[in-house]
């Protein structure tokens, strides 16, 4: 298989404590992959690492099998872009400008936007369906118009793998599911490849192919998601019971029963 991303025996100690833990994974190439675990155990962290915002203190990261350190800021934005977990737009920045600061990493700071950004740009806005809020300011707009204005920002920056820390987080429910299935229309469409970290087992069933599971800050287990996410992995990641029921539509769900004793 392909890896668009690998890291291997990463290992990371934030304040004196052990976050990252002798890490190894692989991200196949063009693929959606479900980071899930409980609160606290280093999915951002992780996500930080692979990105770079955080240097292991152990461990190797590949990007498209180049080492990850070899990259200037500016190529490596190139490669990866993206969606941390906490994000604000300046005040009265509008959805076009945010939109066109993902354009950074082929711009310098003194030179306007391009036609060629300018054009990324709309295809970006017009792939999250807010051609029409363009000149809104971003503040003003609900919360899920918001996280797509941050989704066009990545998708403007043309780089072949993103990643979302819990993306859908204070979504109602419709926003998170819209925002699940433009997440898999760019995956499909456009082939990106996706590593978005989920609190939400259905969401990650449902629009994920694989899944990354952590605890403690080490990886439990990796694979197909519809093979990971099982009761058993619930009552030994997250202490919970849990059912897998089968959908009219041959979906399955994970039903939370309760707190395992
Ligand atoms: N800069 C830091 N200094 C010290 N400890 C940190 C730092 N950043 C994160 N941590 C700790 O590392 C652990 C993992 O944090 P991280 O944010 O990666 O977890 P997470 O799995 O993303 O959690 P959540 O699901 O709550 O977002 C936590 O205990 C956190 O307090």
């Amino acid at each position: 298989m392909d890896y668009a991303v690998s890291a291997e025996h990463l290992s990371l100690s934030l304040g004196g404590r052990d976050i990252l833990r002798d890490v190894t994974l692989s991200i196949g190439t063009g693929s959606i992959t479900a980071v899930v675990g409980p609160n606290g155990c280093g999915k951002s962290t992780l996500l930080k690492t692979m990105s770079r915002m955080l240097r292991p203190d152990k461990g190797t990261i590949t990007i498209f099998g180049r080492d990850i350190t070899s990259f200037s800021r500016r190529e490596l934005a190139r490669h990866i872009a993206v969606l941390p977990q906490l994000h604000q737009a300046p005040d009265d920045m509008t959805v076009r400008e945010l939109a066109r600061m993902g354009r950074f990493p082929y711009r310098t700071f003194y030179r306007p936007a391009s036609p060629k950004d300018e054009l990324y740009v709309e295809k970006a806005l017009h792939a999250v369906r807010l051609e029409d809020k363009a000149d809104a300011v971003v503040q003003q707009l609900s919360g899920g118009e918001q996280q797509r204005v941050w989704l066009a920002m990545l998708l403007a920056q043309r780089s072949s793998i993103l990643y979302l820390d819990e993306p859908t987080t204070y979504l109602d429910m419709r926003h998170q599911l819209h925002m699940m299935r433009l997440l898999n229309h760019i995956n499909e469409k456009l082939g990106l490849t996706i590593v978005v970290v989920l609190h939400d087992m259905n969401q990650a069933l449902q629009y994920t192919q694989q899944a990354i599971v952590m605890k403690d800050g080490e990886i439990v287990c990796t694979g197909r998601t519809a093979d990971v996410l099982t009761p058993d992995l619930m009552r030994r990641v997250f202490g919970v019971q849990a059912e897998l029921v089968q959908m009219s539509d041959g979906r399955r769900a994970l039903i939370p029963l309760g707190l395992e004793r």
